[in-house]
């Protein structure tokens, strides 16, 4: 039983659940005048008192993190030998406790659950911090909002302690194949566990077998590959990306957190007041597709690398295809939402309608449309790939392969700014139109790198790229535009 108040200033009013560590209480906050959750933090294997630099390091690596779906971390007290850790308290149920309630959740609720956590997850990723443990049982669930909790084996970059401890610290059936064969801990495996919890979440069950012992489990996991999820609809997709075997051409934590916030906007339920937008035709049960992301329809913005002479056509070519749009051709097929699938450039200006002098003709925004009733996967190379080096070694790879190998370039740019280029089609034809780029001086800030070009040896601008690592290479994720 816990004190009646405790640390002189939380009034332990009920227990509220039971983890591997312990009991969460619900308090009242005496100073605050709110309620908070508190949890009593336990014993680790081999350990003969409370840690407190574990709920320390717990406290630190939440409360640093201020963020709408990370439940937020308090206080970490130590009070009547016990170390307490003061939390926000989530009214609602866990995730697991849905599943159990209620069975297989719709894909289109548990894209939404996705999206959130992702986004949380994706923000403790940017700082430098590693989950470790997410599962069904760390997401609470408040009516419409989902926050990631637990952040009890985090580890922060630089905190060694935890990974030289050799200790098994997750749960065993959201391991990624990697952890499941003893390697050290790596956002990538973050990206696995959320896959399989939503992947759990849409099968009501996890991806994993659950052998009975943690050996088992965590061997079974390292030897075979989930099967792929029956009732999924169109999140299969993303799970099936989330769950990549390759760590390195697994998502990342914000392509997962991007892709699942589209098809959340795509697959919305309807009635409610967002469905003002463009609704999806009916999704066909998606088959793995080959590259990580798909690009939304409304955007039309330049390709990463493209100088702004270039990129003030825009909005010309766009205008002119939604006029063909309004006259009736092919009006359903080109303001569809892009297939999650990742097959690119649907709905948007197309190669064809950019001319070397920028002016888009109305005989090339028809084979706009053309191009846009049918979309090609072939033309658009696979996974998002990093080049070798650093940051800036990766931008100077990225510009030594253009203007031509296009598809060697676009390989490396993730969802995000493969999304800002409009897609292959209309990126390799931005491309086309140039004869040459060079590379001036680069610099790096932080995952920021600025750089220097000059197209066909006149048109000079500074880009700003964020580049995002990969294994041990890099990929720009993003196009910052010019600085
Ligand atoms: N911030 C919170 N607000 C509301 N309820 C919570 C909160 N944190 C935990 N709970 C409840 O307490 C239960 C136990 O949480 P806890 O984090 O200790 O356990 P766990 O994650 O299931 O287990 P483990 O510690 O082994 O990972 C949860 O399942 C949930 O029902």
């Amino acid at each position: 039983m816990p004190p009646e108040i405790i640390a002189g200033r939380y009034h332990v009013e009920r227990p509220i659940g039971r983890g591997g560590m312990g009991t969460v209480w619900l308090c009242r906050d005496e100073v605050l005048g709110r309620q908070v959750a508190v949890k009593q933090v336990g014993l680790m294997p081999g350990e003969s008192a409370p840690d407190l630099a574990r709920a320390l390091r717990e406290a630190r690596s939440s409360a640093a993190l201020h963020h709408p779906h990370v439940v937020s971390v308090f206080d970490a007290v130590e009070a009547d030998r016990h170390i307490w850790l003061v939390m926000e308290y989530v009214p609602g149920s866990t995730l697991s406790e849905l599943i159990d309630r209620e069975g297989r959740l719709d894909p289109a609720r548990v894209a939404s659950i996705g999206a959130q956590v992702a986004d949380g997850l994706a923000a403790a990723h940017e700082r430098g911090t590693i989950h470790r443990d997410v599962k069904p049982g760390n997401v609470l669930i408040d009516g419409d909002v989902a926050k990631i909790s637990d952040f009890g084996i985090a580890r922060t970059d630089g905190d060694a302690q935890l990974t030289q401890s050799g200790l098994l610290t997750g749960t065993p059936l959201y391991f990624s194949p990697q952890l499941a064969r003893g390697e050290s801990p790596t956002p990538a495996d973050d990206v696995w566990a959320l896959g399989a919890t939503l992947y759990a979440a849409v099968e009501g069950a996890a991806p994993a077998e659950d052998r009975g012992n943690a050996i088992a489990t965590l061997t079974a996991i390292a030897e075979t590959r989930p099967a792929p999820p029956a009732h999924a609809g169109f999140l299969a997709d993303a799970i099936g990306r989330m769950l990549d075997p390759d760590p390195v051409s697994r998502w990342s934590m914000a392509d997962a957190a991007h892709a699942l916030a589209r098809l959340h906007e795509q697959h919305r339920a309807p009635g409610t007041l967002e469905t003002a937008a463009p609704s999806p035709e009916p999704t066909p049960e998606p088959a793995p597709s080959p590259e990580p992301t798909a690009t939304t329809a409304t955007t039309a913005a330049a390709p990463p690398p493209g100088p702004e002479r270039h990129r003030s056509r825009w909005p010309l070519a766009v205008g002119l295809v939604l006029l063909l749009l309004v006259a009736g051709i092919a009006a359903a097929v080109a303001l569809r939402p892009d297939d999650p699938s990742g097959t690119p450039a649907a709905g948007r200006s197309p190669s064809a309608a950019r001319s070397p002098s920028g002016t888009p003709s109305t005989a090339t925004a028809t084979a706009t449309v053309t191009t846009t009733a049918t979309p090609s996967a072939e033309e658009s190379p696979p996974a998002a790939e990093p080049a070798a080096g650093g940051p800036e070694q990766a931008v100077e790879t990225y510009y030594g392969l253009l203007p031509d190998d296009t598809e060697g370039a676009w390989r490396m740019l993730g969802p995000t700014a493969r999304d800002s280029s409009g897609g292959y089609d209309d990126y390799a034809a931005f491309w086309d139109g140039i004869d040459s780029v060079e590379v001036g001086p680069t610099s790096l800030d932080g995952d920021i790198v600025t750089v220097e070009l000059t197209y066909d040896g006149a048109d000079s601008e500074t880009r700003r790229l964020r580049m995002e690592q990969r294994g041990s290479g890099w990929i720009i994720a993003e196009d910052l535009r010019t600085g």
